[in-house]
């Protein structure tokens, strides 16, 4: 197929710069310890640097893949999806959601909020940056938002964050992975004296499944 011709169908949702799609259990946030097929999509601006998928970021790096194809395989291995990436709604999440809908899939969407909010989900777990915040539709949507804690000031950044999500949007403080060590204590400690916040750990990483 022509390069403008794939740029078209990826422009629309019909193609996906699919960087990986894999069955586990739901490592992180509320719906941690469930299974789930993951289809992580190629594709990010925001530049976390700390991000743990940096070779997702280039999509030209992850193959245009047919967006009916991704939903195929994800009815193979189970009833509910989480996308992730790099940054989902980088792309339009429309065609794709809509697709696994038709399905009765459960759809759930890891994102940073910064892009445009498209698709139709289940449950949206929000995990704001500072170098490129949330979409005021992002907080609207949110079901869960999920705070990084790489430094002390990052629980200053989720109280401000918190702020702007509705009242029933579930509180999370997920420790940096390679600051762990540091901010375990400092975060359990946050949360007895802020109760309003629950841990989220990155389980899969101490499963050491993907
Ligand atoms: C890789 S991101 C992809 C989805 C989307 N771009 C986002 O940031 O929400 C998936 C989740 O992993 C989190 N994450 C990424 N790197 C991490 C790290 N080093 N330690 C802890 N969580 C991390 C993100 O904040 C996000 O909640
Ligand atoms: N098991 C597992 N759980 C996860 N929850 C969010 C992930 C992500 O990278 O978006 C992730 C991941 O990569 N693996
Ligand atoms: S927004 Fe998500 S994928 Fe993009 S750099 Fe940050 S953690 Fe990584
Ligand atoms: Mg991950």
């Amino acid at each position: 197929m022509k390069k403008e011709k794939i740029e078209t169908l990826v422009h629309e949702g019909k193609m996906l710069p699919l960087m990986e799609a894999f069955y586990t259990i739901q490592g992180e946030g509320h719906h941690t310890g469930t299974s789930a097929y993951f289809v992580r999509i190629g594709g990010c601006d925001v530049g976390c640097h700390w991000c743990d998928v940096k070779e997702s970021w280039n999509a030209e790096k992850h193959p245009p893949t047919v967006t009916e194809k991704i939903v195929d395989d994800v009815v193979k291995y189970s009833d509910t999806v989480v996308v992730t990436g790099g940054e989902p709604l980088t792309w339009d999440m429309t065609l794709l959601t809509q697709m696994l809908k038709q399905k009765d899939v459960n759809i759930h969407i890891e994102t940073s909020g910064a892009y445009p909010f498209t698709g139709i989900w289940d449950w949206v777990c929000l995990s704001p940056k500072k170098n490129k915040l949330p979409t005021k539709e992002a907080y609207q949507k949110a079901h869960e938002l999920k705070v990084i804690v790489f430094n002390k000031h990052d629980l200053q950044f989720a109280e401000e964050q918190a702020t702007q999500v509705n009242n029933d949007c579930l509180l999370y403080l997920q420790p940096e992975w390679s600051m762990r060590e540091k901010m375990i204590p400092i975060i359990v400690d946050y949360v007895m004296q802020n109760p309003k916040w629950k841990i989220s750990l990155q389980t899969h990483k101490y499963l050491r499944i993907p």
